[in-house]
């Protein structure tokens, strides 16, 4: 893999002919992609069409067999499985995450947990808190150091639907600020939301054209 090359002008996360296989069976056959910064994109794809996959190969979590992937700027990635534990506090999740990031103050993270509409108390321990509350710390945390690209794998799961407005409009609101997110998603009513959408199929990912009343998966 080469992560070191500059990546171009506009761009700044691009992927080149991704290979990836698990054991014998093929998952990403040549993957490319060019993202500019600032946008929204969507990737949507049947279950096990690999899209979990991609983000993991973007962030460093799998090796791809083959391909080039160069991205300019820190990468913050929401994975589908939350990564806390039942037995800490929200407040000692946010310790933890300040301490990994070395970051001087935790500010950002109160604040989007805010918007987010998180009502639990900081003393809270995590096998106390629903699902969709445990989802929105699991967000909070995963872009508590502002990354400049997103990598966010169904990251709304139990949200309500009030929440689920919510993210989206801050989505928007890191695209205004320069940042690129990149959203996987089931929904099609998520497609209205984005910039651009593009579909994972045959392990192969292409620009998705169909109606925004269709199915997205
Ligand atoms: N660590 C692994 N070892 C072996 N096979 C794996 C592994 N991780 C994923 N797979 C397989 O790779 C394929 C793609 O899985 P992946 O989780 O990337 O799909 P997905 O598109 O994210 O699915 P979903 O929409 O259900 O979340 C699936 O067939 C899955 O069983």
């Amino acid at each position: 893999m080469n992560f070191s090359t500059p990546v171009p002008a506009g761009a700044i996360l691009r992927l080149h002919d991704v290979h990836k296989a698990y054991g014998r069976r093929p998952v990403l056959r040549g993957v490319s992609l060019d993202v500019p910064q600032g946008c929204l994109l969507g990737i949507v794809g049947a279950n096990g069409a690999g899209k979990s996959t991609l983000l993991r190969i973007l962030v460093g979590q799998a090796a791809a067999d083959s391909g080039t992937i160069q991205c300019r700027g820190r990468i913050g990635y929401c994975p589908q499985d939350t990564v806390l534990h039942p037995a800490l506090t929200v407040q000692e999740h946010v310790r933890f995450f300040q301490a990994a990031y070395r970051l001087n103050d935790c500010r950002r993270v109160w604040e989007l947990l805010e918007q987010l509409r998180f009502n639990e108390s900081p003393r809270s321990r995590l096998h106390t808190l629903s699902g969709g509350t445990r989802q929105k710390l699991n967000l909070a945390v995963a872009l508590m150091h502002d990354p400049e690209v997103l990598l966010l794998d169904e990251p709304y799961q139990g949200f309500d639907w009030e929440t689920y407005l919510c993210f989206w409009e801050i989505a928007r609101g890191w695209c205004e600020r320069g940042r690129t997110v990149v959203v996987v998603s089931h929904l099609a009513h998520d497609r209205e939301r984005l910039d651009v959408l593009h579909r994972l199929q045959d392990g192969v990912l292409a620009l998705d054209h169909s109606a925004v009343t269709g199915s997205a998966a």
